[in-house]
């Protein structure tokens, strides 16, 4: 997918809210645990309730890794429902990855050629080789982890390198890699404060902002200080969507809260 055909969408929707398929079996309605495979039925549930409230979802590798070979399987599932279904989502592969060249490469390959994922997010510790086999590829998106939603952020992205912190580091060396253009980058909600010094080295690249809800980060804060002319962000909201109840109604009530971002986000974007 192309970053026009995203910015086209938010337009449309009037909405830049990401939610986050972070499908736990102990947090999904017990009717569901019969079902023949329970957490792609949880987020076929959860997609048919609130792609028009929505312009990306995020499955988080990890939750499907832990069910090993039934989980990937639901993973595949959910991505290609997505792509047939709903093909005007982004989708974003969180997976976290990054390594040698060669392994990049695999990982790649993996994301954006087997499961058909539009982005995937990546680690920028190895540096430059480690990154740019996935920026290699024409119309999908390699989203950098620069300033994390976490308290352990401050362990290490926000240290001083060469007199700068090493966060703004890693996004102004990410920008001399071949294709940054297919660059984002991952900046927590709630980091928002720091969103105005980072909006001066990267102006206009997208920004997948996750910490909203269950976090405690501020949609606001966020708009406030990251917002571009072009929107640049996708905030992303996992728990405090899905699991919003864990009644026969899950799907209704994860819309309800899909809304009310949405409801936000709209105000945020007529402010523009
Ligand atoms: O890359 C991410 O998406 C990510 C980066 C970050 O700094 N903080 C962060 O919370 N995330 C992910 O975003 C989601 C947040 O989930 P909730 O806190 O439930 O909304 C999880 O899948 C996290 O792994």
């Amino acid at each position: 997918m192309t970053t026009q055909f995203l910015v086209e969408q938010i337009r449309k929707k009037e909405s830049f809210l990401c939610i986050g398929l972070d499908t736990d079996l102990d947090k999904v309605p017990e009717h569901l645990l019969e079902e023949e495979d329970p957490i792609f039925a949880f987020n076929k549930a959860i997609i048919d309730a609130t792609h028009h409230l929505c312009v990306a979802y995020k499955p988080n590798m990890a939750f499907y890794e832990a069910y090993g070979i039934k989980g990937w399987k639901a993973l595949e599932k959910t991505i290609t429902y997505l792509n047939s279904h709903y093909p005007e989502q982004f989708t974003i592969a969180d997976a976290k990855r990054g390594d040698i060249g060669n392994t990049s490469t695999r990982y790649a390959k993996a994301f954006f050629e087997d499961l058909g994922f539009d982005s995937v997010t990546i680690a920028p510790y190895m540096g430059k080789d480690s990154v740019e086999p996935f920026l290699a590829f024409k119309e999908k998106h390699t989203i950098l982890l620069a300033l994390t939603s976490n308290l352990g952020a401050f362990d290490f992205q926000t240290k001083m390198v060469d007199g700068k912190e090493l966060y703004k580091q890693v996004l102004e060396t990410s920008q001399t890699y071949e294709n940054s253009e297919n660059l984002m980058y991952v900046v927590g909600a709630t980091k928002a404060e720091f969103l105005k010094e980072i909006r001066n080295i990267i102006p206009d690249s997208f920004l997948l902002v996750p910490g909203v809800g269950a976090q405690g980060g501020s949609l606001k804060e966020v708009c406030k200080y990251g917002m571009t002319k072009d929107i640049g962000l996708l905030v992303n909201s996992s728990r405090g969507i899905i699991y919003a109840s864990n009644g026969v109604d899950f799907a209704q009530a994860a819309a309800v809260k899909a809304k009310e971002l949405q409801l936000q986000m709209r105000m945020e974007l007529n402010k523009e």
